[in-house]
């Protein structure tokens, strides 16, 4: 059986833990999980307990987040950490280049070079904030053709939603499998060491990497208890771990550099754990879309799916936003999304189909990005034709868009300002709107 049969079997099979921020528990050997206290003198069936914190202590209950894990072999026991190159991953803060008004748009990454996995064929566009200080947000794409085998990956700077557009993903962490197609999502929070194995030949997509406070589900206000992104539709993994005794490349993203230590073990010998501190695995097609049923066209925000608060309520480090298939019905309205500036900062990417706002250019694989204040809306194209549409209901079927919407402007790094595949003349899919004022 080749790698990708291999992965492929594994993925059809996987048993999940439902439901976002859920204290989950789960042990893939029966005693391994304790029960009454988190750290017996001596843990069941000989293992390690430790406690991966992805909150302060300290933080209010509904913000704290912990896993306890139950393992072969401590994290602790581990060699040296040394600088390894950086490939195209860059960090914020973002330096590199000037943030641009300008509004742009890319085309998908070239293919990759032969042999690159998806830790190699992560490739920076752009962000903001500063990792260091846990704040802001970069967006990744990423390209690979090649399982990661013999090494694995922790990212210290962020939690990583992961947005497969081509190609699904086998993800293998430490909390247990999760498998990512295109029109899923994996959010693997910080820390969590993971590897990478490819379910098709080639696989693309988008990371948001968030260095900010976890994403959690909006609040719903007005809409009620159900709606949007629904919690049990979030899918953690259940404890399956590697027994092996052979050298295991461990690479951790630690404040914008890649450092890298070769364990004589596979640090995903977790036996069991519990916790609220798991990565997850959604599909977009189970997002219940709310729209408006009178007239206008509803602000994004509606389309949330995740969001990363910040101190100032309202006000996201980032959001993560889906544009599913839904009905339009609204009466004497503009339906497609309207010409406006936002005080926010839009990056969007494509997973699948066209997008409501773009007749053409905007392709899955790509993305664009409309920084704060800078004008933007639909094309010439789709202007014209929705303004003179007969407005009957009509159903947006062809696609699946994504934004990830921030409170500061993204900033390109040098290879995304200069990137071959950046569009040029992006600017004239809005020119030729005529004058048709008549006062
Ligand atoms: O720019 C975009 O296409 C994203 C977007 C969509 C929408 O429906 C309303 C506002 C908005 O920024
Ligand atoms: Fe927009």
């Amino acid at each position: 059986m080749s790698g990708i049969e291999q992965a492929r079997k594994v993925s059809e099979g996987l048993a999940y833990s439902a439901g976002f921020g859920n204290e989950h528990s789960s042990e893939a050997a029966p005693g391994a999980l304790p029960h009454g206290r988190n750290s017996p003198q001596r843990a069941p069936l000989g293992l390690y307990a430790e406690q991966l914190s992805g909150s302060a202590f300290t933080e209010p209950r509904a913000r704290n987040r912990r896993s306890w894990l139950y393992r072969i072999r401590p994290s602790a026991a581990h060699p040296r950490f040394v600088r390894t190159g950086n490939g195209a991953l860059r960090t914020a803060p973002f330096t590199e280049t000037a943030a641009d008004p300008n509004r742009l748009r890319w085309d998908p990454l070239p293919d990759p070079a032969p042999g690159t996995d998806f830790l190699a064929g992560l490739w920076t566009l752009g962000g903001n904030g500063d990792a260091t200080q846990r704040t802001g947000m970069a967006v990744h794409l990423y390209s690979a053709d090649t399982s990661m085998t013999d090494r694995v990956f922790s990212d210290s700077d962020g939690e990583l939603l992961i947005v497969p557009e081509r190609g699904g993903l086998l993800l293998r962490t430490e909390l247990g499998l999760l498998s990512a197609s295109p029109g899923q999502v994996a959010l693997i929070p910080r820390g969590i060491r993971f590897r990478v194995e490819l379910l098709d030949a080639t696989a693309r997509g988008y990371v948001c990497e968030n260095y900010g406070q976890p994403f959690v589900l909006p609040d719903l206000g007005p809409i009620g208890a159900n709606g949007l992104a629904n919690a049990r539709d979030f899918l953690a993994p259940v404890a399956a771990y590697e027994d092996r005794e052979e050298p295991v490349e461990v690479v951790n993203k630690f404040c914008g550099n890649l450092w890298s230590a070769t364990y004589g073990h596979s640090p995903l010998d977790v036996v069991a754990w519990h916790g609220n501190h798991t990565p997850y695995v959604y599909d977009l097609r189970r997002f219940n879309v709310i729209g408006s049923i009178s007239y206008d066209h509803p602000d994004p925000s509606i389309f949330t799916v995740l969001t990363s608060p910040s101190d100032t309520p309202g006000l996201a480090g980032v959001d993560f936003v889906v544009f599913a298939p839904r009905w339009l019905v609204g009466e004497d309205t503009f339906r497609p999304p309207y010409f406006h500036r936002n005080v926010m900062s839009e990056y969007m990417g494509l997973i699948e189909g066209a997008y409501d706002a773009k007749a053409g250019g905007f392709v899955p694989g790509g993305g664009s990005l409309h920084n704060m204040m800078s004008a933007h809306g639909p094309d010439r194209e789709t202007f014209e034709k929705a303004s003179a549409a007969e407005l009957r209901p009509q159903k947006i079927e062809d696609g699946l868009a994504f934004m990830f919407e921030t409170r500061w402007p993204v900033t390109a790094t040098a290879q995304a300002a200069g990137a071959g595949h950046l569009q040029r003349g992006y600017d004239d899919v809005w020119q030729g709107l005529s004058r048709t004022f008549r006062p």
